[in-house]
């Protein structure tokens, strides 16, 4: 997630040379953030103003960051492979919210 400090790496990448964790804002709590934010239409919210843009603008984000996670975890090293798929998953999780799907509509297809 947007962030200005290291990565954790509870989950070990091989040669990644991540530093030990930090604290960390989980799936599920950045989830809660965004509903809320949502939720209360909070002004100056990225959030708030990409739901506003849509399903397609948000779409697109989704595969814009999926494109560089890649791109990233071919060309970049970890640090950057981590940094976008932090942004990926903010995006799906635009998404989500974009949609109406909750956590549970998604995790029961895990
Ligand atoms: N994790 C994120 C996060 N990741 C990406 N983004 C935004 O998503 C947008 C993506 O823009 P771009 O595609 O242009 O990305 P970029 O700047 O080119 O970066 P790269 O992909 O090139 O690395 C930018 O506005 C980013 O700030 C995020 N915006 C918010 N969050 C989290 O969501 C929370 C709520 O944010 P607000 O709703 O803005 O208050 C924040 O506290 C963060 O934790």
């Amino acid at each position: 997630m947007r962030r200005d400090t290291p990565v954790g790496n509870r989950i070990p990448f091989p040669g990644a040379g991540l530093r030990e964790s930090v604290p960390v804002k989980t799936f599920d709590e950045l989830f809660a953030e965004l509903s809320a934010k949502a939720a209360a239409g909070t002004p100056e919210s990225g959030t708030v103003a990409a739901l506003e843009k849509g399903v397609h603008f948000i779409g697109k984000k989704v595969v814009e960051e999926a494109a560089e996670s890649w791109m990233a975890a071919e060309h970049e090293g970890p640090q950057r492979t981590a940094e976008e798929l932090s942004q990926l998953l903010y995006q799906v999780q635009c998404l989500m919210l974009a949609t109406g799907l909750s956590l549970d509509d998604v995790y029961r297809h895990l």
